[in-house]
């Protein structure tokens, strides 16, 4: 077991790491600090894990909210069954929410701490690649609205989180690749070696290696501690973890949320980012074919979907959380490892970069 820990002062808390902590109470209990606990996961999750882990914890009452599964649930209304279920049991403001699933689940109970009783503590329990290595650290909290990601939520950190790697031996392939697609980031905005090392060990990954993936996890949780440690609030620095995510959420509001995963989305939004940074002169085509190569090795979509048209991007990227006064931000790479978050661009830049044929690079590319 290893364990990181994500600095921030009064609300500083630890990240575990290692196999079978689901069934390690002890793990749990350091973080609870009264009787009560409600775990929320959903319909997925439930029958795999849930009754490991209740039974893990002793000597406190257990209620389990069991959510639909799906990110075009993250919303209101499913966020409502959380209040309902906590308030029909009674639970008082001493109780403490377990997160456990992937990151739609830990957005949602996240925020869902963060509102009840204006604010109960909780624990983040992730079970897919993408909540271990992104979103059950940093505590950024919320849900989607129609007219854009993650619009509603809050800054609210976890007691802690815990990280039981073996929960991913049931995550299907498809899952384990978005997840790659943040960890990927990690090495584009912050980490060039942690890239190579990714290049060697993809397929590795992919193939549920408990070592490599546990290795690939601490790398990843280690960077994002490291940021978020330097700017919880995302006033600056901590918007690099933002890589390609303002066309990928483009590309995920579009849809109606749940038909391309996020990391899928993030993926592709990646490689129009590492394209406008070459449009710019800033990075090398080699190192952007080199970005996408391993994107597409990860099992990943690193072309914006056929049906999505330069106006519909621009549409929903002016709803952006790093637009100010009307002035859209990207995060782009000033080189491979070191990235920039900035509105220096001539929008020329950005409509050709929207217009590229991404099936004619990668059938350049040979990926
Ligand atoms: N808060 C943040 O900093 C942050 C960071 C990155 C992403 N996110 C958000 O996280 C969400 C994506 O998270 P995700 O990729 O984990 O998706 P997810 O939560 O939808 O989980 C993916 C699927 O895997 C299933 N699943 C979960 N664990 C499993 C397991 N161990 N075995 C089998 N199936 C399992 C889930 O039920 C679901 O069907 C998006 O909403 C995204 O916006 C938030
Ligand atoms: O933690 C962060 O900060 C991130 O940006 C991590 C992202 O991977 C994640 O998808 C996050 O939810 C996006 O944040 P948003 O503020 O753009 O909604
Ligand atoms: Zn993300």
């Amino acid at each position: 077991m290893q364990t990181l820990e994500v600095d921030l002062g009064e609300r500083s808390y630890p990240i575990h790491i290692g196999d079978q902590l689901l069934s390690r109470g002890e793990f749990f209990r350091e973080h609870i600090g009264g009787k009560q606990v409600a775990i929320v996961t959903n319909e997925t999750i439930a029958p795999l894990y849930l009754d490991r882990l209740v039974d893990a914890l002793v000597g406190v009452t257990v209620t389990p909210i069991v959510l639909p599964d799906g990110e075009a649930y993250k919303n209101w209304q499913t966020l409502n069954l959380i209040f309902d279920a906590l308030l029909t049991a009674r639970l008082d403001r001493k109780v403490t929410i377990i997160a456990l699933g992937g990151g739609v689940v830990g957005d949602m109970a996240g925020f869902a701490a963060a509102c009840y009783q204006r604010g109960v503590e909780f624990i983040q329990m992730p079970t897919t690649l993408l909540s271990q290595v992104d979103s059950s650290v940093g505590g950024k909290t919320g849900i989607n609205h129609p007219l854009g990601k993650n619009m509603i939520g809050a800054f609210y950190q976890p007691q802690a989180v815990i990280i039981d790697t073996s929960t991913l031996s049931t995550l299907p392939p498809r899952e384990l690749s978005a997840g790659l697609a943040e960890v990927i980031k990690y090495g584009l905005i912050c980490d060039e070696p942690f890239l190579g090392w990714l290049e060697e060990h993809v397929q590795a990954l992919r193939s549920l290696d408990a070592a490599v993936l546990t290795e690939a996890i601490r790398r990843s949780c280690a960077a994002k501690a490291k940021v978020v440690g330097a700017d919880e609030r995302e006033s600056g620095i901590r918007a690099i973890l933002n890589l390609g995510h303002t066309f990928g959420h483009a590309i995920e509001t579009h849809q109606g949320y749940g038909v391309w995963l996020h990391g899928e989305a993030v993926s592709a939004g990646m490689v129009m980012a590492l394209e406008m940074s070459c449009r710019l002169g800033w990075l090398p085509a080699s190192d952007r074919d080199r970005a996408v190569s391993l994107l597409a090795r990860a099992g990943l979509p690193v072309t914006p979907p056929a049906d999505m048209t330069s106006e519909d991007f621009l549409r929903h990227m002016a709803v952006d959380k790093k637009v100010i006064n009307g002035q859209l931000r990207l995060v782009l790479l000033k080189r491979l490892g070191e990235a920039v978050v900035t509105a220096d661009f001539p929008r020329e830049v950005l409509e050709a970069t929207l217009r590229v044929d991404y099936d004619a690079l990668l059938a350049q590319l040979g990926a």
